[in-house]
């Protein structure tokens, strides 16, 4: 499934009805009705529906959700926001059609709140991808109307008020459930305005699929995954599976480390290697499958041809000694994942990614990423599929940007957003855990953006069926996730 900016979904609007002659009111017909096939299983006939229309084609929507309601012998009454001039095109068409089916319409403030504040189900059809903020009165009045009453709301398309451009947001409506048509856009993953959407749906109209080809912005899903896991083989071996390096810990840190070989060892790995100081090793209580590498091998490019990734930085610590290590590993042709204090070591000449002739990965959160990009967190997080993108491609590195929705970006600025995980994973150690368990189908799945959107995923599905089955978002640690593994593991072997 794809998930596009306003301005691309627009673009496939048009796409559709000049190149595919499918005339925007026939959209506007099957939006309308796959919306009503969403909501008629929550209704019943004494519901007291109540559709907030506004100017453009997400008005044009509610029309014939209003309309279509209606002629099931629904009670509906339409809510018009804006005078009779201001509804025009296909919009105008289906207003045309609604008044001769005699659906009732309101137009005043005072009986507009009369109604909502009766409603059993406000169906907010404002303003979808057309809308530029900021808000206006008398429309700000509606939305403000819209979010004190105890009804649910379902937002066609997009709450109304939402916007990629947040600076711009004033009010906007907060949904119960929101019917996205289509595909998602990216407001619906983005931490300022994904809680406007509430649950979310998405609703076919019939555009055709070839036009999302040009879209490189990918929502990750289960068949994805199913489709590039590498399968387990008959008569593979611990070679098939690969080698894996972890280079981190210290004496102040050495859980994180850890953490990464289990998430490695439970990710399906043929060898895993952990590499520390000496006076780590005493702290370190390695799961029986992990081999220990002694620090001093760092300098040894023949040693380190036998890996096939490497992951560094994980607890490891920071001092000039370090530092020469990951310069030593930039050095190396390998694929290399950096993480945690790797970053921070990285982030002081991040020229040192030039020339690499083998896959980087890095693996930031928001503070980590502001601390590469000179982005401030709050920029980032308003931003964060466009300045992911642009930093991807300048460095040439694939990068995982950590979050609620975790945004996976190539070196050609082709994205992936992911959907699973829970609070459970806002703790220290999850990114250890992530770390291990991404280099290891590093080694496996391909293409290796695939590789990293599948670890991703994986991390979130183990504590997504952490919480359903034993634990709560309070009490999982990163160690319970871990054994959790198997169970994210099977939804793709059964
Ligand atoms: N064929 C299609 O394209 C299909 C589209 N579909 C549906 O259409 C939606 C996109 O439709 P859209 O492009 O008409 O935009 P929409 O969100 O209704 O708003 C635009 C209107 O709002 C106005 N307006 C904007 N900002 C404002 C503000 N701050 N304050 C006040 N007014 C403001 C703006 O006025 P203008 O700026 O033009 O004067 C214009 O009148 C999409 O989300 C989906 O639901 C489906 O039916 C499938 C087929
Ligand atoms: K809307």
């Amino acid at each position: 499934m794809k998930c596009l900016t306003s301005k691309e979904m627009t673009q496939i609007d048009l796409t559709a009805m000049k190149d595919y002659n499918m005339p925007g009111d026939m959209l506007m017909e099957n939006a309308g009705r796959s919306i009503v096939a969403q909501i008629e299983p929550d209704i019943v006939k004494r519901d007291q529906i109540v559709v907030v229309a506004g100017p453009g084609n997400n008005g044009g929507d509610g029309f014939v959700v209003a309309r279509e309601l209606y002629n099931r012998g629904y009670r509906v009454k339409l809510i018009q926001t804006v005078p009779n001039e201001k509804i025009t095109g296909d919009a105008n068409k289906h207003f045309t059609i609604l008044k001769k089916f005699g659906v009732p319409i309101v137009t005043s403030m005072s009986e507009a709140e009369h109604e909502l504040k009766s409603a059993t189900l406000v169906i907010d059809a404002l303003f979808g991808t057309g809308y530029v903020g900021p808000m206006h009165e008398p429309i700000q009045s509606y939305v403000d109307l819209m979010n004190q009453i105890l009804a649910p709301i379902y937002s066609i398309d997009v709450p109304s008020g939402v916007s990629e451009d947040v600076d711009s947001m004033t009010v906007a409506v907060k949904a119960t459930k929101t019917l996205i048509i289509e595909a998602p856009k990216v407001t619906a993953y983005i931490e300022t305005t994904a809680p406007y959407y509430g649950e979310k749906t998405i609703v076919s109209i019939g555009l055709p699929y070839a036009a999302f080809h040009s879209i490189s912005r990918t929502v990750w899903l289960a068949p994805q995954v199913q489709t590039s896991l590498m399968p387990r083989q008959q008569f593979g071996h611990k070679g098939t599976y690969g080698h894996v390096l972890l280079v981190g810990g210290n004496v102040a840190m050495p859980g994180a480390v850890q953490l990464s070989a289990l998430g490695a060892v439970k990710s399906g790995a043929g060898l895993v290697s952990v590499m520390t100081d000496e006076a780590t090793w005493p702290y370190l209580q390695l799961p029986y499958e992990v081999m220990r590498t002694s620090v001093d091998y760092i300098m040894n490019k023949d040693f380190l041809s036998k890996y096939q990734v490497i992951a560094f930085g994980m607890g490891l610590g920071i001092d000039d000694q370090k530092e020469r290590m990951l310069h030593q590993l930039l050095e190396q042709d390998v694929p290399l994942l950096i993480d945690a204090d790797g970053l921070t070591l990285l982030g002081r000449d991040l020229r040192r990614l030039e020339g690499r002739n083998s896959p980087t990965v890095l693996t930031p959160h928001p503070k980590e990423f502001a601390m590469l990009s000179g982005h401030s967190v709050a920029a980032i997080k308003v931003n964060p599929f466009s300045v992911t993108k642009s930093f991807a491609k300048k460095h040439g590195v694939f990068l995982i940007l950590k979050g609620a929705n975790t945004i996976i970006t190539s070196p050609r600025g082709e994205q992936i957003v992911n959907t699973t995980g829970n609070s459970g994973l806002s703790k220290g150690g999850s990114g250890d855990l992530l770390s291990g368990i991404c280099s290891v189908r590093m080694m496996q799945d391909k293409p290796l953006l695939s590789s990293l959107a599948n670890g991703v995923f994986l991390h979130g599905a183990a504590c997504d069926f952490a919480i359903k089955q034993a634990y709560t978002p309070y009490d999982v640690t990163p160690t319970d996730v871990a054994g959790m593994l198997g169970e994210a593991f099977r939804t793709f072997i059964e």
